[in-house]
C-alpha cells in the first residue's frame, strides 16, 4: 500500500484565550481531495501554516509523505504546491521575474507549463507585482504553486479575490490535476466549491474539528427543503404547528422531508390548508453540515 500523504494526529498550537488549533486528527491518501471548511477564525490558516512547517506545533505530529512537517520541511516544501492564504510577494518584479525566481529556488529549468497557466489565467506577467490587483497577485500564487506540477497541492483559500470566470479556470485545472492522481488539501469557508472538489471534509470551529465526512455520502442523505407559502400568517402558523420540525417564517412555512419519506401526505395537507405556492431544493451541503453540527458560530 502506498504511503498516507499527509497524517496529522493530536496537533495543537495554543495562542491562548482559545485562539489556535487544538488535537487535530485526520488522515488524507494519495490521489484524495480533502477539504478544510470552517468560518474566519476557525484555524484553518494555523493547521496549514502547521503543514508547510512555518509554525512549530506544541504538540501532536503531522506528517507528509511519511516525513515530519517541521523537522523535514525543507523536503516536504520541495514536494509540494503551496499557495499561502496571505502572498508575500516581492512588490519591485514583475510577475515573470517573480515565477522565474520561484522555479529558480526550486532547481526547474522548463517553464512552459508556467507560462501555459499564465495564459490560461490571462495574466499579464510582464505587469510590475506592486501594480497587481489582489486577484492578479493571487493568479501568480497559483502558477507557483501548480507549475512544478507536484504530487501534493496545498492550497489555503485558492479562490480568494477571483472573479468566477478565473474560478471556473481554476476548478478545471485542479479537476485536471486530482484526475492526474494529484493529492490536494484546500481551505475555504465556501460550502459548494469544497463540495466540486473535495472527496472528504473537515468542518474545523474554535480551532477544533466538529466533523469529518464523505461528501458523496453524505450527498446521497440530502434531504429536500419544501417552502409553502399560505394565505397569511395564521394559516402558515397553524400549518406548521401541525407538521413536525415545520418553521412558519411570515407567511411562509419551510420543512424537510428525508429520503424516501413520502411526498403525497405534505401536497394533500396543504392543499387542504389552502397553500398558493410552492417551492422545493434540494438540501446543500452547507444546510447539511449546520444542521448536523450545529450554527457556525457555535
Ligand atoms: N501568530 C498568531 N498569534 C496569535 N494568534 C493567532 C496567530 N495566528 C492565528 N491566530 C489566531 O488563531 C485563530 C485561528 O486563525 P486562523 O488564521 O488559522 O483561522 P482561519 O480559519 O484561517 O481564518 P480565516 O478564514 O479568517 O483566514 C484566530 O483566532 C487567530 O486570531
Amino acid at each position: 500500500m502506498s504511503e498516507t500523504a499527509i497524517e496529522v494526529s493530536g496537533l495543537t498550537k495554543d495562542y491562548g484565550g482559545g485562539r489556535g488549533v487544538f488535537g487535530l486528527s485526520f488522515a488524507v491518501q494519495p490521489g484524495e481531495a480533502f477539504g478544510i471548511l470552517g468560518p474566519n477564525g476557525a484555524g484553518k490558516t494555523t493547521t496549514i501554516r502547521q503543514l508547510m512547517g512555518f509554525v512549530r506545533s506544541d504538540s501532536g505530529s503531522a506528517r507528509i509523505f511519511g516525513q515530519d512537517c517541521f523537522a523535514g520541511a525543507a523536503r516536504v516544501q520541495s514536494q509540494v504546491g503551496y499557495l499561502p492564504g496571505e502572498l508575500a510577494l516581492m512588490d519591485d518584479m514583475t510577475g515573470a521575474a517573480f515565477i522565474r525566481l520561484m522555479a529558480g529556488l526550486r532547481g526547474q529549468k522548463d517553464l512552459s507549463y508556467a507560462w501555459q497557466l499564465c495564459q490560461r489565467f490571462g495574466l499579464d506577467v510582464s505587469q510590475k507585482i506592486r501594480k497587481m490587483s489582489k486577484g492578479t497577485k493571487q493568479k501568480v500564487g497559483l502558477v507557483c504553486a501548480l507549475m512544478h506540477r507536484p504530487r501534493l497541492l496545498v492550497l489555503d483559500e485558492p479562490t480568494s479575490g477571483l472573479d468566477p470566470l478565473m474560478q471556473n479556470q481554476l476548478w478545471e485545472i485542479l479537476l485536471a490535476e486530482k484526475q492526474r492522481g494529484v493529492t490536494i488539501l484546500l481551505s475555504s469557508h465556501i460550502f459548494e466549491e469544497v463540495e466540486r472538489l473535495c472527496d472528504r471534509a473537515a468542518l474545523l470551529r474554535g480551532g477544533r474539528i466538529a466533523a469529518v465526512e464523505q461528501l458523496g455520502e453524505l450527498r446521497a442523505k440530502a434531504s429536500r427543503v419544501y417552502q409553502l407559502r399560505f394565505a397569511g400568517e395564521q394559516e402558515a402558523a397553524a400549518f406548521a404547528a401541525a407538521w413536525p420540525d415545520a418553521a412558519a417564517k411570515g407567511d411562509w412555512v419551510q420543512l424537510r422531508l428525508s429520503q424516501g419519506e413520502p411526498v403525497a401526505r405534505l401536497l394533500a395537507m396543504a392543499a387542504q390548508s389552502g397553500v398558493q405556492d410552492l417551492k422545493t431544493r434540494q438540501e446543500s451541503l452547507e444546510d447539511m453540515f449546520l444542521r448536523m453540527y450545529g450554527g457556525r458560530n457555535e
